[in-house]
């Protein structure tokens, strides 16, 4: 390097360093103009807010109290003190926070303001209103009805609304009108979460932040019969567990969906259902690398698109089926060993004795798209495999028996009523519809994923709990070249080992 560069650089070292050293004794300055500012735009939304005939009162009020602290011994070095503390820790908590929300809305938003507003106003106005000054009116003002609200860079991330006593806000078809509205007037493309207050009359709406797309297939520190989903909000659950991130340097605390199908589970069953492409396949095969760990695993693939091959001739890996004839074999198979199971744990208990290992084994069966199958066996006039589910879902929780069903939403016609009565754990994945949603879960108080959402993004139930919002670990099929290098390496060292030659995948050897 030449000298010129490196006085150059000394240079800008030196500038720098100044800089720094100006910012640093300006620091404390900066944080209280920052806080300022802050404490003035409150005061100004504060004022904005106040209904015009609180104004006068509020203004008395105010030149009152100053008065008296004027009159006070020291009362104006006092007050003074105080506004700077305030300031300070306002500016202080700001800059922790990243300000991220935009400490006073602009014109253009109090504009959306009035605009989401006005379009609530179809839904809310009632023409016999007898208040004289009705909560939505359409002359009325946004003030009338917002009582909190934030922006984040520009767009609404926040809002507290009160609605008038006569919505009929315990139905939710009433709801979820309002709720899409609202959704849609606030930016699409994000996601939403919708609190009711039903005694106050008072509905919040709040941005969600993205869930994390980071985490790919990995031992998870489960207990036995645990299953994970994906992960959901922190606020969602009351558990949190290590799990390794991409992009981040050791394991993160992200909040699990846990299933559980122990002996005494409510939901031994799962149905996963999504729009094509969503991720459902991916589930599956997730749910069977954590399976095998502790279990037996058998898979009728009805798509037959080979996205289970990865599993083919692993220990643990009763067999993948593909073919009609090869999924009823099975299916015939699950039948028997579910009534073994039962037979052998009854006679167990009559003896006094504990089950044997293999019958407290679990078996999970898994079903990819059995629309498909159900229609195949109608046209060649055989059973439909959706009958032979049938003893697997009403018995195999006292067996150990597991069935997961995925299907996408224009197969969910052709799902048979076993399926859909002995499925309690749901999950739907994509952006479907807000009614497709509810379908399936029995309840979708929020707004969906955007159509742009990452594959595995969607909500699950399980039983009567809350519904969840839900990002499934990346788990991708080793062999699909189109998915991430990092991510199919770690699939594949969670497979177990090879009990036969590779692409052997035989029906169930018992
Ligand atoms: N949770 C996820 N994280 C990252 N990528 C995912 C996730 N789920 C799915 N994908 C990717 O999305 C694509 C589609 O996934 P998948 O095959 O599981 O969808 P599907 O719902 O079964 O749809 P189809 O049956 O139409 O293929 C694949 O490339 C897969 O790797």
């Amino acid at each position: 390097m030449s000298r010129w560069a490196l006085s150059w650089r000394g240079g800008l070292d030196a500038v720098r360093t100044g800089a720094d050293g100006v910012l640093d004794i300006l620091h404390p300055l900066i944080v209280l103009g920052r806080g300022s500012r802050l404490l003035a735009a409150r005061g100004s939304a504060w004022w904005r807010r106040t209904p015009r005939e609180r104004r006068v009162p509020a203004l008395f009020l105010l030149a009152a109290s100053g008065v008296v602290v004027w009159l006070l011994p020291y009362g104006p070095v006092l007050a003074g003190t105080a506004l700077l503390g305030a300031a300070g820790w306002y500016g202080r908590q700001d800059a922790r926070d990243g300000s991220e929300e935009d400490p006073e809305p602009g014109d253009e938003e109090w504009e959306r303001l009035q605009a989401l507003y006005e379009a609530l106003v179809p839904y809310f106005v009632m023409p016999e209103d007898p208040s004289p000054e009705p909560i939505f009116a359409h002359d009325g003002e946004w003030e009338r009805a917002f009582e909190d609200f934030a922006f984040r860079a520009g767009r609404l991330s926040s809002l507290l609304m009160r609605y008038p006593a006569y919505f009929r806000d315990g139905e939710a078809g009433e709801r979820m009108r309002i709720e899409q509205l609202l959704a849609a007037k606030s930016g699409r493309g994000r996601e939403y979460r919708f609190w009711w207050d039903e005694e106050r009359n008072l509905l919040e709406m709040r941005v969600l932040d993205p869930l994390p797309t980071g985490i790919h297939a990995q031992p998870f520190v489960t207990a036995p019969g645990e299953t994970v989903l994906g992960f959901t909000d922190g606020d969602a659950v009351h558990r949190t567990m290590p799990v390794a991130v991409a992009g981040e340097e050791g394991p993160q605390d992200v909040p699990p969906v846990v299933w559980r199908t122990g002996a005494r589970s409510t939901e031994p069953h799962l149905l996963v259902m999504g729009i094509p492409g969503a991720g459902t396949s991916t589930l599956l095969r997730s749910v069977a690398l954590q399976a095998v760990r502790r279990g037996e695993v058998l898979v009728v693939d009805g798509d037959g698109g080979g996205e289970f091959a990865c599993l083919a001739a692993r220990f643990g890996v009763l067999g993948i089926e593909s073919s009609l004839p090869g999924a009823l074999a099975s299916l015939e198979w699950v039948v028997r060993e579910t009534e073994r199971r039962l037979l052998t744990a009854s006679q167990a208990r009559q003896h006094g004795e504990h089950a044997p290992d293999d019958v407290r084994r679990p078996l999970w069966l898994l079903v990819d798209r059995p629309a498909v199958l159900s229609h195949l066996a109608r046209a060649e006039g055989q059973t439909d495999p959706q009958e032979l589910l049938r003893v697997p879902l009403r018995h195999g929780r006292a067996a150990g028996v597991h069935v997961v069903v995925a299907e996408q939403f224009e197969g969910a016609e052709d799902l048979g009523e076993a399926v859909l009565t002995h499925t309690r754990a749901r999950v739907v994945l994509g952006s479907a519809s807000p009614e497709q949603v509810q379908a399936v879960l029995g309840g979708a108080p929020q707004t969906g994923p955007a159509p742009d959402a990452p594959p595995g993004r969607g909500f699950a139930r399980l039983g009567a709990g809350p519904v969840l919002r839900l990002q499934v670990p990346a788990t991708p099929d080793p062999y699909d070249e189109s998915a991430g290098e990092a991510e199919r390496a770690a699939v594949a060292a969670l497979l177990p080992v090879r009990t036969a030659p590779s692409g052997h995948a035989g029906a169930p050897a018992h």
